[in-house]
């Protein structure tokens, strides 16, 4: 999804309406189920029903106390700004607690493992959703591991970033690299190369940043080390005698990963004597400081009560604190050059706090830093309050939410079955279902989300374009009128073991893929590239993909471009009268059997209502 794996594609290669359904027919006792069921949902709309945490960010509260830690001591070359990347769930967030342990920035056995996976939906689904940094000291041996005890030691700052591994935050990797020099690529010993090492490999050496390989879990009794060392050889070029074999469970090994970090990645490139330039990486809202800003500082010094302007809106600042987080937020009142850290500028609300955009003094005039690109948004669904009347409250817990994940784009909309409610963009499926769990968790708005979409674009016989994020909004015979519809496509990799390759080629096939690659990683697996339509992997290929495959498939894609295809809108009408919420856009050659299949599914949910 990355603008990284565009760049290198060639290089390797609810329905919840009780008030609608009510009219039309006794309501069924479980609305959000039947809308579910009625979907097809595989799991991806579940809105448990958890306890209500309120709060903006469980980023804890700051150590107010100032800092006795002196980053003045800390020039560029003692410096290290490095991400932990892997496929999900190869250990990431488990090696960066061991090293927040090893240089003591964390207790040992402080209780929560995975420190730095914060929030309460990355705790109960055991996955990372926010990149995370924190900033370590660590006393470096000068020659090494093989220092004896009262050799001289040097001081090093060393700023982590744990990162998420699921495809629809792999913007959030992206943007994360930005401030780094380096990686740690991380793979199971066990699982090897998955779909999103590939991704993600390419995602740094795009960036030029400096890989150093990490086969974690090696205590694990299937754990083959040389056979993963071997895929990285013949996949990405890396040398096996540069990867580190580690067990972030046991503890073997992790001795030699700082000790790598340090030798290997190079210090921040920044200009201390330079007017400052900071990039903005992300942002949040904390109930007791307000916005608070990560920032990397490129160029120069910032202080605490330095005046600074932003290039991207022009609005100027005071700055009311800054520091590191270490790994909570540990006042330090000075930022240095390549130095890592948080700012809080007394900005109202996180969208004055672009992500991406270059923040300096007020009193200098410098070129802005290149940025990020945008997040793309590939899914679009529509969110609604599961009482209509409930709409303010929605309306207040999106408005809140959204300060602490900007990369949702929300408008309002209205419905004839929901009434009024939002129609929201999103990273991919994985991301919206985040998004709709922390909105019940978090903020206690109970939602309905009607069926995820892709953006379509139709034109039209006059030469105008129109891009359609809401099926309902397009009319119900537009054929009449349109002479070309496109649809966006991915870029897939898919990495299986061999004795899958027919069931997966099929399932490809019947969702129109086309085969652009495919090639042995070795004697046991297979790499795979299609091109598919996003709408034919939004809802349920992922699933479908791991039970042909025993779970054993690893999947992971990249938006693609658009292509010609013959779609149309299809209307589902309840007792003669359309239910806008249910409108769906489909491939001609699937519009019987959707239909169908929508009509079957409704049948078993709604009484025959007789009039
Ligand atoms: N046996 C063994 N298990 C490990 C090791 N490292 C991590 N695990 C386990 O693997 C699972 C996933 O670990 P995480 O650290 O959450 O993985 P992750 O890569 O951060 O996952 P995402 O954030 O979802 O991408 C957890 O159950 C860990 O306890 C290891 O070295 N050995």
């Amino acid at each position: 999804m990355g603008y990284y794996r565009r760049a290198s594609s060639q290089a390797l290669r609810s329905l919840k309406c009780p008030s609608l359904l009510s009219r039309l027919s006794p309501a069924p006792a479980n609305f959000d189920l039947l809308y579910r069921r009625l979907i097809g949902g595989d799991g991806a709309f579940s809105s448990p029903s958890f306890g209500f945490d309120r709060g903006f960010c469980s980023h804890s509260r700051s150590n107010l106390k100032e800092s006795a830690v002196d980053l003045s001591q800390y020039p560029p070359e003692r410096i290290r700004n490095f991400s932990i990347i892997a496929h999900v769930d190869h250990g990431k967030s488990t090696l960066a607690d061991r090293l927040l342990e090893l240089t003591g920035t964390i207790k040992k056995g402080h209780g929560q493992p995975q420190y730095l996976d914060k929030l309460q939906v990355e705790r109960e689904r055991g996955i990372t959703v926010k990149a995370q940094t924190a900033t370590m000291f660590y006393n470096y041996k000068l020659d090494g591991l093989k220092a004896e005890e009262g050799h001289e030691t040097q001081a090093f700052l060393l700023n982590l970033v744990d990162t998420p591994g699921h495809v629809d935050f792999s913007y959030e990797v992206s943007r994360s690299l930005a401030a780094c020099q380096g990686v740690l690529l991380v793979v199971d010993a066990a699982q090897g190369v998955q779909a999103q090492t590939v991704a993600n490999f390419y995602l740094a050496f795009e960036s030029g940043l400096t890989i150093i390989p990490v086969i974690n879990k090696i205590d694990q009794p299937t754990a083959d080390p040389e056979r993963v060392k071997a895929q990285l050889m013949s996949m990405f070029d890396l040398d096996p005698s540069d990867a580190l074999l580690t067990s972030a469970k046991t503890g073997q090994g992790l001795e030699q990963v700082l000790p790598a970090v340090i030798q290997r990645i190079a210090p921040p490139p920044g200009k201390s004597n330079s007017p400052l330039r900071m990039l903005l990486l992300d942002s949040y809202y904390d109930e007791y400081k307000g916005v608070i800003c990560h920032v990397a500082v490129v160029d120069g010094t910032v202080r605490k009560g330095d005046k600074i302007s932003s290039a991207g809106t022009g609005h100027s600042y005071e700055l009311l604190d800054v520091g590191v987080m270490h790994p909570e937020l540990t006042p330090t009142g000075v930022l240095l050059t390549g130095q890592v850290g948080y700012i809080v500028s007394g900005m109202r609300s996180t969208k004055e706090a672009r992500i991406g955009d270059t923040l300096y003094h007020s009193r200098n005039t410098v070129e802005p830093l290149p940025g990020f690109k945008p997040a793309k948004h590939m899914v679009f669904s529509g969110l609604y309050p599961a009482d209509g009347s409930d709409f303010e409250v929605l309306n207040h817990a999106i408005e809140r939410l959204t300060c602490n994940d900007a990369s949702v784009s929300i408008s309002k909309e209205s419905s004839t079955a929901l009434g009024l409610g939002f129609r929201c963009g999103f990273l991919g499926l994985l991301h919206m279902d985040v998004f709709h769990q922390r909105l019940e968790q978090e903020y206690g708005a109970h939602v309905i989300s009607t069926v995820p979409t892709v953006p379509y674009i139709f034109e039209y016989s006059d030469g105008s374009k129109l891009e359609v994020q809401n099926p309902a909004l397009l009319p119900s015979n537009p054929k009449s009128r349109v002479t070309v519809c496109w649809e966006p496509t991915v870029i897939a990799t898919i990495i299986i073991p061999s004795e899958y390759v027919g069931s997966v080629i099929t399932l490809c096939s019947e969702r129109r893929g086309q085969q652009l690659e495919y090639s042995f990683i070795d004697s046991q697996r297979v790499f795979m590239k299609y091109r598919l339509p996003l709408r034919e992997i939004v809802v349920d290929f992922y699933n479908e993909l791991k039970s042909l495959t025993s779970g054993y498939a690893s999947f992971d894609y990249e938006d693609a471009d658009y292509q010609q295809s013959d779609l149309v809108k299809l209307d589902v009408l309840l007792n003669g009268q359309t239910v806008d919420a249910m409108a769906t856009i489909v491939h001609t050659l699937k519009a019987q059997r959707v239909g169908r299949e929508l009509v079957e599914k409704l049948k078993k949910f709604i009484d025959r209502y007789v009039i």
